[in-house]
């Protein structure tokens, strides 16, 4: 029996993955789609041909429920699709924060819960998706939520305690890159290079690199190594990202993102 996907709430990551699911060969007709306003349902019908449908009507109908909305809209959603959504459904949660328990409180009784945090990458189809189980998901669920998330990139199981962590490093990783591009192209500015030659220079030095870190086995501290000669340029700026506290601002930075995540399981909105 075909089964049917429903992605619920979709934005920025539930169109990502969606598009990853058809690129990865899943038939648009076998996947829905609901949004909050009728002008956004009828773009992804005709963007990807899948069925806009409504929240009850997904929960009835779909086999797995992957829901993409905000974590401040979590509580709403559930509200209205609890009535609607048998034990047998398995629902993918991809909120930041939120925990299974908050789901498995409000769902029927038994019902499976996978927690997933992907990232935007999965446009590329190079996410980082992290998974992890609820009370009542099984391997069977674990495998089927890693066979849709690996459609657009790795996936990872952890345990759930692990998972605001991830979502600082992961979730939340591809922005701080994207910020690190920004200020290394201002700096391109500064040493009087035109903006799109700067960016230009920026991105090709960071998928360089990026490569070299999946590919070449070598640790990060020999690859930067291998950059710094002795009275070079490289040690000079290094020197300088180490007295303006780069290292600590990072490990800070990272340590506020987890303690947000874990802020958003408490339904704290700010
Ligand atoms: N952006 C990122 O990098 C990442 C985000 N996440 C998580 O993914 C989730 C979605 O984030 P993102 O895609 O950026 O957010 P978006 O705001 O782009 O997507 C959420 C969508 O849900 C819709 N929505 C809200 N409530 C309902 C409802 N009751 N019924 C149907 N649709 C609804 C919104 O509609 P409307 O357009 O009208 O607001 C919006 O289109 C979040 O929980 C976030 O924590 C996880 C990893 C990375
Ligand atoms: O900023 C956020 O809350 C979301 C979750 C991870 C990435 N973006």
């Amino acid at each position: 029996m075909t089964q049917k996907v429903a992605v619920l709430g979709t934005g920025k990551i539930g169109e990502a993955l969606l598009s990853g699911m058809i690129r990865a060969g899943w038939a648009p007709a076998d996947l829905l789609v609901t949004a909050r306003r009728p002008e956004r349902a009828e773009e992804l019908r005709a963007r990807h041909g899948v069925t806009p449908v409504t929240n009850a009507e997904a929960a009835k109908t779909a086999d797995t429920l992957i829901l993409t909305v905000k974590p401040q809209d979590m509580g709403t959603l559930l509200d209205e699709l609890a009535p609607h959504v048998p034990a047998d459904r398995l629902v993918i949660s991809g909120a930041a924060g939120v925990p299974t328990d908050f789901f498995e409180e409000r769902l029927t009784p038994g019902t499976p819960v996978v927690r997933v945090m992907t990232n935007t990458p999965a446009l590329v189809d190079e996410a980082m998706s992290v998974i992890s189980a609820g009370t009542h998901a099984t391997a069977e669920h674990l495998a089927h939520a890693e066979e849709i998330f690996g459609a657009v990139g790795k996936t990872l199981r952890v345990p759930e305690s692990q998972q605001d962590a991830c979502t600082a490093l992961s979730g939340s990783g591809p922005a701080y890159f994207f910020y690190l591009v920004e200020a290394m192209t201002d700096a391109g500015i500064l040493l009087g290079l035109p903006r799109d030659k700067a960016h230009d220079l920026i991105v090709q030095s960071a998928i360089g690199a990026a490569t070299m870190l999946r590919d070449s086995g070598e640790h990060p501290v020999k690859l930067r190594e291998n950059v710094t000669s002795p009275a070079g340029t490289t040690i000079s700026a290094i020197r300088e990202l180490e007295n303006h506290g780069v290292r600590a601002a990072l490990i800070a930075a990272l340590e506020a993102a987890r303690d947000r995540s874990r802020e958003l399981a408490s339904g704290n909105n700010g």
